[in-house]
């Protein structure tokens, strides 16, 4: 305490001391100074501002504390007046003395931040007291301010907490030990539709959606009494009567005798991301075109019913569905129209079969239709079902409609193979071996396919590399004319020898061309190098009529078809009518609008046009009328049994009929014998190829059997 600061011999009005000793002290004077002394430094021990004024508004008393803070000795400070000392604040305090006065009790006149000398901007709240005398009479007032920054920053920190449990995203409930709501928050409110005076009083009941069973409950519960704490997904209901999932976590809060004093429940509606879980696992799960479920959907419910059938004995069907040359819809339709064909035969499987068995998509054109049968033959239910849905032809988003076909593999459980891989291998196996029987059919599997299928893959790679390496060559088979036997004609054939797998017949790897996409790569080489060689021929004054050149349904499908073909003509300058193309009805059945667009297009470059196999597919004279065709050959399966067989007999005579009915040229293939000749001879046909007059040879073979051009 400075020196200055003290006030000897000031006696404070009203203060008594009766429990402060003198020891020392003889006089009463002496008592009173020693007294006053240690009054003194006992109000200098605190950290409060005191003081005391008389009636007059003059300072009679301040304490080292008050000195220290407004920078004031003792002596500028006793005796003087607010209005002297503090120009500013004067009448605020002086009017602050009044009201304590006019109140006769003490009063908080302020709460304030003040700059104190020494602390800085500080919280300080000034109370002050009127003072009286023994007898009643007022003395004046006596103040003391005080640093409140504890209870400020208590205060503000109480504050923030309602802040944050009313701003807060999260719900929030409190709840009594009995379960009873004392408090929510704005976020209770707007989450669950409830208002404050609904809730209040109320038990969490009140929002039970009834989703969870009392197993549930039992669990909650026991973790909350013996872990103070849950935590985890809940479904409750809103006011209106909606459900919503939302992520909770209750805490018990326990005082500090260890009783619990309440619960504090917090929430967040998480209904918006259950929606985006369950459409993220939609999207994983299942295709996003058909919304089948995917390939690895299907082999999760696949291992199910197995585990399910494993168990109970039972037996599965596995129908793997591949769409005959879908890839020439999209190819030649475009995959808008490709898509809506997968659209409406997925819808078509589903509504055609039961609805527990399973359909899914497991590729571009690939679904698999898993059923559980108690015999072998159930399977043919399934069969006549999806054959159903290929029954009528299915709209596109472009041309017309389309008709489509399916190639389908089957394998059993167990039977085929006890897990979701192997007998998905080994419906593909035999799905491949229904493709090879000719499509439009199915096959069941058998051992021997999956050796098959492993030399499929090696004839894949090879054909691949003699692609891309030109492993081909043509020979080149004559046609006569069947009355003075002079060639007439020839057809190109496509020849491959790989040197460690040997010859491959055309019959084999045209097929797996096609199933490998590059048919349309080979085809086109097949036609360049045939209208090349023909032009080397007519060059050299050879005439070897129209060379014919096989066309597969993946060619005709590109959309370019016409312009290659084109190309190729300018290229070689073979002129278009030194050229015939021969087409399968197969390959027109898919989109015969399109197809008899192209062949108008080819005819009109002069080209003439074979129909190939005729006989073996769906010919009626009403769609063979449409098409704009030169030719039919027949079907060399009819001329092998020739002149045996009656039916074949019957069936030729009708070819060649139609034939003439139609203006059509007539060429039967496959002729081996003189018989046969003279058969067809008699019913009328003019043209014929086979063994008997040549088999497919070389270029440099053939072209000692063409006759030299006439001028
Ligand atoms: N038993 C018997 N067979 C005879 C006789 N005369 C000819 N053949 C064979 O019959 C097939 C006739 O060709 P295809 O019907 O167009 O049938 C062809 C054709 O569909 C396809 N092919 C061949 N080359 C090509 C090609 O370059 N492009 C396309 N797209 N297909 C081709 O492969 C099929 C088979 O061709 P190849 O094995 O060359 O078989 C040829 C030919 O060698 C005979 O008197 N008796």
């Amino acid at each position: 305490m400075a020196a200055d600061a003290k006030i000897p011999g000031v006696k404070i009005p009203g203060v008594t001391t009766p429990y402060v000793t003198t020891p020392d002290a003889t006089t009463p004077d002496a008592i009173d100074a020693h007294r006053a002394e240690l009054l003194q430094s006992f109000l200098d021990a605190f950290t409060d501002h005191l003081w005391i004024k008389d009636v007059a508004g003059r300072y009679r008393f301040a304490n080292q504390a008050t000195l220290d803070s407004w920078g004031l000795s003792a002596g500028q400070l006793i005796g003087h007046t607010d209005e002297e000392l503090f120009a500013d604040n004067a009448q605020a305090f002086v009017k602050a003395d009044a009201k304590a006065i006019e109140l006769g009790a003490p009063l908080v006149v302020a709460e304030c931040i003040d700059r104190d000398l020494n602390k800085g901007l500080i919280w300080l709240e000034t109370l002050k007291a009127p003072m009286y005398a023994k007898d009643g009479q007022l003395l004046g007032v006596i103040g003391n301010t005080r640093d409140i920054a504890r209870y400020k920053a208590a205060e503000e920190q109480l504050m923030l907490t309602s802040k944050v449990f009313e701003n807060a995203i999260e719900g929030v409930m409190i709840t009594d030990p009995d379960g009873i709501i004392t408090d929510i928050n704005g976020a209770f409110e707007k989450i669950t539709g409830y208002q404050r005076s609904e809730v209040l009083g109320n038990t969490p009941k009140l929002l039970n959606s009834g989703r969870h069973g009392r197993e549930f409950f039992t669990n909650f519960w026991t973790e909350l009494e013996q872990r103070g704490h849950w935590s985890g997904e809940i479904w409750n209901r809103r006011k209106n009567g909606t459900l919503y999932a939302e992520q909770l976590s209750i805490s018990a809060v326990f005082g500090d005798d260890g009783a619990i004093r309440c619960y504090v429940a917090v929430f967040s509606d998480i209904s918006q991301l259950k929606q985006t879980e369950a459409e993220v696992l939609q999207l994983a799960w299942h295709d996003p075109l058909t919304r089948l479920p995917n390939r690895s959907k299907l082999s999760t419910i696949m291992q199910q019913q197995i585990k399910a059938a494993h168990h109970h004995h039972g037996r599965l069907a596995l129908l793997l569905i591949d769409v005959d040359l879908f890839k020439h819809i999209n190819d030649s339709l475009g995959h808008l129209s490709g898509d809506k064909v997968l659209l409406g035969l997925s819808e078509r499987l589903v509504s055609l079969l039961d609805p527990d068995v399973t359909v899914a998509r497991i590729g571009g054109d690939e679904f698999v239709v898993l059923a559980e049968i108690e015999h072998r033959r159930d399977v043919t239910n399934l069969l006549a079902g999806i054959q159903r849905a290929f029954d009528t032809s299915f709209d596109t988003e472009s041309r017309g409609s389309v008709n489509l076909s399916a190639s389908i593999g089957i394998a059993l459980y167990p039977d085929d193979g006890d897990d979701a891989d192997t007998l998905l291998k080994n419906a593909d196996a035999a799905m491949y071996r229904a493709k090879q029987q000719g499509r439009n059919c199915h096959a069941f599997y058998t051992e021997q396919m999956t050796q098959s299928s492993i030399q499929q893959l090696q004839l894949q790679t090879a054909l691949r590399n003699a692609v891309r390496q030109g492993g081909f060559y043509l020979q080149y088979q004559p046609k006569v004319d069947l009355s003075s036997g002079q060639v007439i004609g020839l057809e190109a054939l496509c020849r491959w020898s790989d040197p460690s797998l040997g010859p491959i017949s055309p019959a084999d790897f045209i097929p797996v061309a096609e199933s490998i996409g590059m048919m349309p790569e080979l085809g086109l080489w097949v036609l360049h190098e045939a209208c090349r060689q023909t032009k080397r021929w007519l060059d050299k004054g050879l005439a070897p009529g129209r060379v014919a050149v096989n066309v597969s349904g993946s060619q005709l499908a590109v959309g370019n078809f016409v312009e290659d073909v084109a190309a190729v003509l300018k290229r070689t300058g073979l002129p278009g009518s030194a050229l015939e193309l021969e087409i399968t009805e197969s390959m027109l059945l898919y989109s015969p609008e399109r197809a008899v667009e192209t062949l108008n297009k080819l005819r009109q470059m002069g080209i003439t046009l074979a129909l190939d196999d005729f006989g073996t597919g769906y010919s009626s004279l009403s769609y063979l009328r449409r098409l704009p065709i030169d030719t039919l050959k027949i079907d060399q399966s009819f001329v092998r049994e020739l002149p045996g067989a009656k039916d074949n007999c019957a069936i030729t005579l009708a070819i060649i009929a139609m034939g003439e009915a139609l203006g059509l040229k007539v060429i039967a293939e496959g002729v081996e014998t003189q018989a046969q000749a003279a058969l067809l001879r008699e019913l009328g046909c003019t043209e014929a190829q086979g063994y008997l007059f040549s088999k497919p040879l070389l270029a440099s073979e053939v072209a000692l059997l063409l006759p030299a051009a006439t001028a």
